[in-house]
């Protein structure tokens, strides 16, 4: 049988600079991937290949055996709702409603008029509500995104995400903009819909903890190149400190997201995003 995913010899070059370098791996079933690295490892710029909002230098990257990195026009665009994106800072439309939010995940495939107006037919209305529903924010559907908690924005861009019924969900830092009591939610989120819906989930993290507690496979990236690509358990200090290029005072609770319990937890916390 086919990989899901096979990424082969992926590289994207930035003037001198390789931000992502001759990479290659395999997924085998719809997994909860995350992808690890500090700033500038190249994490971004790999998503952003995968989904067409940056070309690649070379390399492809099959799914299900064909290789979205050669698609042009309308299929690229077809490609590009068949895997969502949810990005760091939400990108909501602010002063929109909840359900128009929703619906503007198949923007795509409404005329300028119908957009224009506002205009949705009613089955594609009831479905965003259901996945609101979901997600369990529904009585959120009539308010302005920018009137909801940074937690519950993120999950109504995991509806805008859902309403493209995506094969795949590429998520670039989905919570670090977020509290730790969020974060949780939204990640918890993340990993429900990839194991009650089978569609695969790749994320961008940058704190271990987070990696460990909900990814199946785990890919280490420094410099553009994976120096780690295995499973949470594999992903012991010492493989850590080498993927963020630390040295032995690198602190592994200094990369967590777990709730805090007093102040010198929230300080930590603070310090952390190894930004
Ligand atoms: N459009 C661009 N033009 C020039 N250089 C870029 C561009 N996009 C990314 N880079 C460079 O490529 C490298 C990888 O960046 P990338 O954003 O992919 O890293 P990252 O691991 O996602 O980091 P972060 O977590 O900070 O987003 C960095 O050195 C960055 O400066």
């Amino acid at each position: 049988m086919l990989p899901v995913l096979q990424v082969q010899n992926v590289t994207r070059i930035f003037g001198e600079k390789a931000a992502v370098d001759r990479i290659s791996f395999a997924i085998d079933r719809p997994a909860f991937v995350g992808i690890i690295g500090r700033s500038g490892a190249g994490k971004s710029t790999f998503l952003r290949m995968m989904n067409r909002l940056t070309d690649a230098s070379s390399g492809e990257i099959l799914v299900e055996g064909r290789n979205v990195l050669a698609l042009r026009g309308a299929q690229a665009r077809a490609w590009q709702s068949q895997c969502a994106m949810i990005f760091q800072q939400f990108n909501l439309v602010p002063r929109m409603d909840v359900a128009s939010n929703v619906l503007h995940g198949i923007l795509n495939r409404r005329s300028t008029a119908q957009t224009l107006f506002n205009l949705w037919p009613r089955a594609d209305i009831l479905r965003a509500l259901d996945i609101l529903e979901r997600l369990g924010i529904a009585e959120q559907a009539p308010k302005r995104a920018e009137a909801l908690s940074g937690g519950q924005q993120q999950r109504v861009a995991i509806a805008r995400a859902l309403m493209q019924d995506p094969k795949i969900i590429l998520a670039d830092e989905p919570i670090a903009s977020l509290d730790p009591m969020n974060a949780q939610i939204v990640m918890d989120t993340l990993k429900r819909i990839n194991f009650e819906d089978g569609r695969m989930v790749i994320a961008n993290l940058h704190t271990l903890d987070t990696a460990r507690r909900y990814c199946d496979r785990v890919i280490g990236m420094r410099d553009g190149r994976i120096v780690f690509d295995g499973t949470p358990d594999q992903l012991s200090t010492g493989v850590a400190r080498d993927i963020y290029g630390a040295d032995e005072t690198f602190n592994e609770a200094a990369t967590s997201t777990a709730i805090p319990t007093d102040h010198q937890a929230d300080d930590a916390y603070a310090e952390t995003l190894l930004h």
